[in-house]
């Protein structure tokens, strides 16, 4: 049984705009799944059908093996945690801490759990500085942060983060890939993400969804997704640079491995050159 399984799901907007066509997806337990397509590709609306904000047109959606009913969709919002692509929808009390703190509130979780969960959530995400902070009068990507951090202390099995980068400045999305490479490991979570940013995706992805015009054009993992650039290409995406190079390097005729994180890149680079064995 999956975590969260679509079956042909289809949705169609109010007004027959098509977004999403038979998509397939699949999450197993303690995967990083990514999902890339260019704008308007249908990232976000598949997102939404995992714990109930859409409902399918057709198709369905299972999560560890169940459809979404009334009965369970409490359950499910405890179950999968989404973070929205703009923060604003997300951030709404007067101080950080009481935001952080709104999701497990609701859970009737007693105050010390509560705030135990909040400070840990500020400290994963690095913003602990600024608890007390009214949310709007932060910057894009420290409300980026919150908004993760009010999921992530209400403890989800599955995390969705829709474009988490986005608005992050270097270090935040240093710090954001490793965060997300923890998850499985040290929480046991899953993570589903999107992202324009495909050179970030090998460092942080086990399997990938390539999406365009609502559909699923390609999956795979790093190797499979990134050796098909006409692919790529052809839904507006392009390949990493650390595969275009080394590509380049082998049609050159240096005697170099593929590698598609840096630090696999760095590697193969100083076998090639002599300086490893
Ligand atoms: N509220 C809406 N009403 C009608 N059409 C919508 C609505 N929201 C999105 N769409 C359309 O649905 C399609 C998929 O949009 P979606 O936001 O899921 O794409 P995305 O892959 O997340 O894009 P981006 O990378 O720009 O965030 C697009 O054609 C978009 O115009």
């Amino acid at each position: 049984m999956h975590l969260i399984e679509t079956r042909d799901l289809c949705y169609t907007y109010p007004g027959k705009v098509t977004a999403l066509n038979n998509i397939n997806f699949i999450a197993p337990r303690n995967s990083r799944i990514a999902v890339i397509g260019s704008n308007g590709a249908g990232k976000s609306t598949l997102f939404k059908h995992f714990n109930g904000i859409f409902k399918a047109t057709s198709g369905s959606v299972l999560i560890r093996g169940e459809p979404i009913t009334k009965q369970n969709i409490k359950e499910i919002r405890k179950f999968v945690g989404i973070v929205f692509q703009n923060p604003d929808d997300q951030i709404f009390s007067p101080t950080v801490e009481q935001d952080v703190a709104f999701g497990p509130t609701n859970l009737g979780l007693d105050p010390e759990t509560i705030h135990h969960r909040v400070h840990e959530a500020l400290r994963v995400v690095g913003i602990e500085h600024l608890a007390h902070r009214v949310p709007h009068h932060l910057s894009g990507g420290e409300k980026k942060r919150v908004a993760i951090a009010g999921v992530i202390a209400m403890e989800p099995e599955v995390l969705v983060l829709d474009e988490p980068n986005a608005g992050l400045d270097p270090r935040g999305v240093t710090d954001l890939n490793a965060f997300i490479n923890s998850l499985p490991k040290k929480y046991g979570m899953t993570v589903i993400f999107s992202t324009h940013d495909v050179g970030l995706v090998p460092e942080v992805a086990d399997y990938i969804y390539v999406m365009d015009k609502g559909r699923i054009v390609a999956q795979g993992t790093t190797d499979e997704i990134f050796v098909q650039p006409d692919m790529l290409r052809s839904v507006r995406l392009d390949v990493p640079i650390i595969p275009r190079l080394l590509k380049s390097l082998k049609e050159h005729g240096v005697d170099v491995s593929m590698a598609y994180t840096y630090a696999d890149a760095e590697e193969s680079l100083l076998k090639a050159f002599g300086k490893r064995s």
